[in-house]
């Protein structure tokens, strides 16, 4: 027997859960299926929160081993990585429980079940549980199953491990490892090289390309480089030939400059991008499916209007804080029957990159305005002379805004150091509600705290 329902997602996590959630408080019946069980997907289970954690081990670890610099004198200061890692569980324990007070709160119309969801039509999902299958008949349905770590098919790919073996909950590398090797330089590679290397570990990241972050603006990406740890050994313009395993370690042979090479270590992480996880039978209805995933307008709908795509399994812009934004503009136009009311806006989703120095952008960078033919004007704030970066001791990066050189309106920003995640918040806003450079200069940012480089930078051009 089938029963009815007026919404599917298929996966709970932040492509769908915050538009369940809208969807059942205005009185609409949801049911969430996930294989998972829980809400809130790959960011609780093995990405953001856990990465993060860890990252803030590192980040008190690094400020320790200065404290001198304040006068504080710690004496044998060590580092317990699996100390560190179930703290990590601890912070995913927390919010896992949180996450299911709220479902219990939640309306008695918004249902999570934990199972595979399959495509039998264009309304009929199958979910296939532990307790046996049941089919659904949905009015719309969020497609969001999200994406999963891409494995290069190459002679000794399976000893490589990836970051769901170090972010998991209770995750099998719960040690430090004396070395690593981290093949690709984007996200998750820099992240995990950054964090590794401050804990102690020596880590060797080989990259294909000659420079680090392809996807991101060049000269952005340089910057950021140029202040990573020197200690980290990035090697790049390589080609990958193959991974081996000895008795106590591996080896990764590569090809530089037309030369072999052959580096080893205690592990070795393959970080070579995400791609879409298509749940079974979405081929058959006729969906537009590219490489990136299934494709959505900025309404979220896919080419059938009522089925919508939202999150990382649409490849447009893999971050939580925009899988988000992008399950509420589906529900938004689910309430409106499908006809779109509601829009996602890419331009102004802020993207951090959390290494050490932590580096954020938002908006229209450089190498984006020349592309589109925009003529710019750019300042910047050099955190040197930051009274709050300086008492933290991380007197290092920049603040750097871009104006439209005929509307003066702020179109991009990027920032390189201490608080960057965080600043990046204003000044997506700021895009967001067209500010123009004078808006940005009259607006008196709190002191001593890193956000005065904002208007201070803007200042500048007055
Ligand atoms: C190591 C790492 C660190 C990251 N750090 C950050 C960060 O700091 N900030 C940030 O913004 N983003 C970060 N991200 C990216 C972020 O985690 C994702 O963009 C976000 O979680 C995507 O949400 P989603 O709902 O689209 O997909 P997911 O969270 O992957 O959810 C999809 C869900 O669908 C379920 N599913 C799939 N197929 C089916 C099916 N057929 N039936 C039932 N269920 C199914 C899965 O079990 C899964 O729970 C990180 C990612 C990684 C890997
Ligand atoms: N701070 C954050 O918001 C955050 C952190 C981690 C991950 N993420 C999300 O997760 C996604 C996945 O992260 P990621 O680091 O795995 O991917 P990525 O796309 O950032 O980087 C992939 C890297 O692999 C290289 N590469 C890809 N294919 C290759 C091949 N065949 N041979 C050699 N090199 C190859 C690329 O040049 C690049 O350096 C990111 O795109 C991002 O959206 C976000």
């Amino acid at each position: 027997m089938e029963e009815k329902v007026d919404v599917l997602t298929i996966g709970a996590g932040a492509g769908a859960y915050p538009g369940a959630f809208r969807l059942a408080k205005a009185g609409k019946k949801v049911i969430m299926v996930d294989e998972k069980g829980v809400i809130s997907g790959n960011c609780l289970a093995e990405g953001c929160v856990p990465s993060k954690s860890i990252r803030q081990a590192a980040s008190f670890y690094r400020y320790f081993k200065k404290s001198h610099e304040f006068g504080i004198f710690a004496k044998d200061l060590t580092c317990d990585y699996k100390k560190i890692t179930e703290y990590k569980n601890g912070v995913q324990n927390l919010r896992y429980a949180q996450h299911a007070q709220e479902l219990k709160e939640a309306e008695t119309n918004l249902v999570l079940i934990k199972g595979t969801a399959y495509f039998i039509d264009e309304h009929r999902v199958k979910v296939l549980t532990d307790k046996g299958e049941k089919v659904f008949y949905a009015d719309s349905i969020i497609i969001a199953s999200g994406a999963k770590p891409f494995v290069l098919p190459i002679e000794g790919s399976q000893y490589c491990i990836t970051s769901t073996d170090i972010y998991k909950l209770n995750p099998p590398i719960d040690y430090l490892p004396k070395s690593i090797i981290i093949l690709g330089a984007g996200y998750i590679s820099l992240e995990t090289a950054t964090i590794f290397n401050e804990l102690g570990s020596k880590v060797t990241v080989i990259q294909r390309s000659n420079r680090v972050l392809t996807e991101m603006d060049e000269t952005f990406a340089k910057k950021l480089y140029g202040m990573i740890d020197p200690n980290i050994d990035v090697k790049l313009g390589t080609k990958l030939i193959k991974i081996q395993k000895s008795t106590n370690n591996y080896s990764v042979f590569y090809e530089q400059n037309g030369q072999q090479m052959q580096a080893k270590a205690d592990l070795v992480m393959m970080a070579f991008g995400r791609v879409p996880v298509i749940p079974e039978g979405a081929d058959k209805l006729g969906l537009e499916i590219t490489k990136k995933g299934i494709v959505s307008r900025p309404s979220m709908q896919t080419n059938i209007k009522h089925i919508y795509s939202s999150g990382d399994i649409n490849g447009k812009s893999m971050l939580f804080h925009s899988a988000t934004r992008q399950s509420l503009v589906a529900a938004n136009n689910i309430l409106a029957n499908n006809t779109p009311i509601d829009y996602m806006d890419y331009s102004c989703v802020p993207n951090s990159v959390f290494t050490f120095p932590e580096a954020a952008f938002v908006g229209i960078l450089p190498s984006q305005a020349k592309a589109m033919g925009i003529d710019i004007i750019e300042t910047s704030f050099d955190l040197s002379f930051d009274a709050k970066a300086q008492i933290l001791t991380e007197a290092k990066g920049e603040i750097r805004q871009f104006y439209d050189a005929k509307s003066l309106k702020l179109i991009g920003a990027w920032i390189i150091g201490e608080d960057a995640s965080t600043l990046i918040g204003e000044l997506g806003v700021l895009i967001q509600q067209g500010a123009k450079l004078k808006d940005v200069a009259e607006y008196a940012n709190q002191h001593p705290s890193t956000a005065e480089g904002i208007s201070k930078a803007s200042r500048k051009l007055l």
